[in-house]
């Protein structure tokens, strides 16, 4: 197998060095590394920035079941083209990943295809239907070795099933990764509850409706001294929920969308349902307390929710459209704009929300390590002087919602190496890695 030699790369930001990826492994570190050019492709990174390979918490890859929306492999090459190495699958597919069964396939699928590790996520209900526990403990034994249980798509609404939930996943250090949408709040929400709804004659989905969840569950996992995870949280006062909470010492962690650190909701005046997402875009205040949670750490992380959807599901009216956008191939170019060249991150920080911190919680072992000698060979290459202007089209996804149609975004991902293999390299697609 042939040795990668990056030269000049610059280890998160830093200043440059030579990294030497050999059988799966960091080998070396150091500048002007002196190898035998036989068997090593060496990789001009002069410029380049060098992650650990990105880890997603929060990736809807549709297969079984909506293989026309996306399927592993193509979601896993979107995946890679993004900077990620390992991304976890949500169970909202048909059928739902709810068995041993289906989360075994949808894993073998991810590492048959070569492009991205993929670790299932589990249900917490049956079907996701909210009426009693599925078989957490057989997920989490199976060769797929699922720790993150979610009903996404769909909120645990039932306080006494929650608590159940967050009391059996204890038992293989499992966390519950909840959807705070309280149901009865949002029956027919379209998008924000505020001015611009009533303005706009679409049915609100309000602030509180993500809070009062959110409140209850931090204290369900205080009661019962289990880890907890809020996804896409969007509110100014989610955020100061969960900041209450941590310092409380409550086990729990959040993640925030790349549209929700961008985004607001004043785009729904145009109508066009390629803003239509769960939850819904919020106001530039959210915007600006999701962008502050993240920069004092009480927004451990950074998930992409890639939610793709075939375009009879986005090209009709609004009220009709599906929920969700498409986001693994502009995220880190998303969270560059908006919080690494506004100064409120480092790239050493982008490292820990994207790809440290989303590992731990999702326990995956082999994914979101430093990078230093000795530690698997998942490294992302990205340019952050590069600029492009988005193109639908322009994607490995089967899928097109993309929000960001026509924006001039800065960063590309330069190359991903998974196991010390390429998956992209001079940004395009490799024929993955197989062993
Ligand atoms: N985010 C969305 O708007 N949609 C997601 C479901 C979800 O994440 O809640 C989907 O599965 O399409
Ligand atoms: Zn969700
Ligand atoms: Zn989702």
């Amino acid at each position: 197998m042939t040795a990668y030699l990056l030269r000049d790369a610059r280890p998160l930001g830093g200043d440059p060095t030579d990294l030497l990826l050999r059988d799966g492994v960091i080998v070396a570190i150091g500048a002007d590394l002196d190898v035998d050019a036989q068997d090593v492709t060496v990789v001009d990174a002069d410029g380049l920035v060098a992650l650990p390979g990105l880890v997603d918490l929060h990736t809807h890859l549709r297969e079984p079941g909506r293989e026309d929306a996306e399927t592993v492999l193509t979601g896993t090459q979107s995946a890679a083209r993004g900077g990620f190495t390992c991304v976890h699958a949500m169970a909202n597919t048909s059928p739902v990943a709810d068995t041993a069964g289906v989360v075994e396939q949808v894993w073998r699928l991810g590492r048959e295809g070569g492009f991205c590790d993929v670790q299932p996520v589990g249900a917490v209900t049956v079907g996701l239907k909210g009426e009693r526990l599925a078989e957490l403990g057989a997920m989490a034994d199976s060769a797929a070795g699922v720790r993150v249980f979610s009903d996404d798509g769909i909120c645990v609404s039932d306080a006494v099933l929650m608590r159940r939930a967050l009391e059996y996943v204890k038992a293989f250090d499992g966390v519950v990764a909840q959807h705070a949408q309280e149901p009865r709040l949002t029956e027919g929400a379209q998008m924000n509850e505020g001015a611009l709804s009533g303005e706009l004659g679409l049915v609100g989905w309000p602030a509180v409706a993500e809070e009062a969840i959110i409140a209850r569950d931090v204290l369900l996992a205080e009661h019962v001294g289990s880890r907890l995870h809020v996804c896409h949280l969007s509110t100014r006062g989610s955020v100061e929920i969960v900041r209450w909470a941590k310092s409380r010492g409550i086990d729990v962690t959040a993640e925030v969308t790349p549209h929700h650190l961008l985004l607001t909701d004043e785009l729904v005046r145009s109508y066009d349902p390629i803003y239509k997402v769960n939850p819904p875009l919020r106001t530039a205040d959210d915007v600006a307390a999701v962008r502050e949670g993240l920069a004092d750490g009480t927004i451990d992380i950074v998930a992409t929710d890639h939610a793709p959807h075939p375009m009879e599901d986005k090209e009709c009216e609004f009220a009709a459209a599906a929920f969700g956008m498409i986001g693994l191939e502009t995220a880190l170019s998303i969270v560059q704009q908006t919080m690494v060249d506004t100064g409120a991150l480092t790239w050493e920080q982008v490292a820990e929300a994207m790809s440290a911190r989303p590992a731990r919680i999702g326990r995956v072992a082999e994914h979101g390590r430093p990078l230093a000698v000795g530690e698997p060979a998942h490294v992302v290459l990205y340019d952050p002087s590069a600029t492009r202007t988005v193109t639908p089209g322009d994607t490995a996804s089967l899928s097109r919602n993309t929000p960001y149609a026509g924006h001039e975004l800065p960063g590309r991902v330069v190359a991903t190496f998974l196991r010390g293999v390429p998956t992209v390299l001079s940004g395009e697609l490799t024929e993955g890695v197989h062993a």
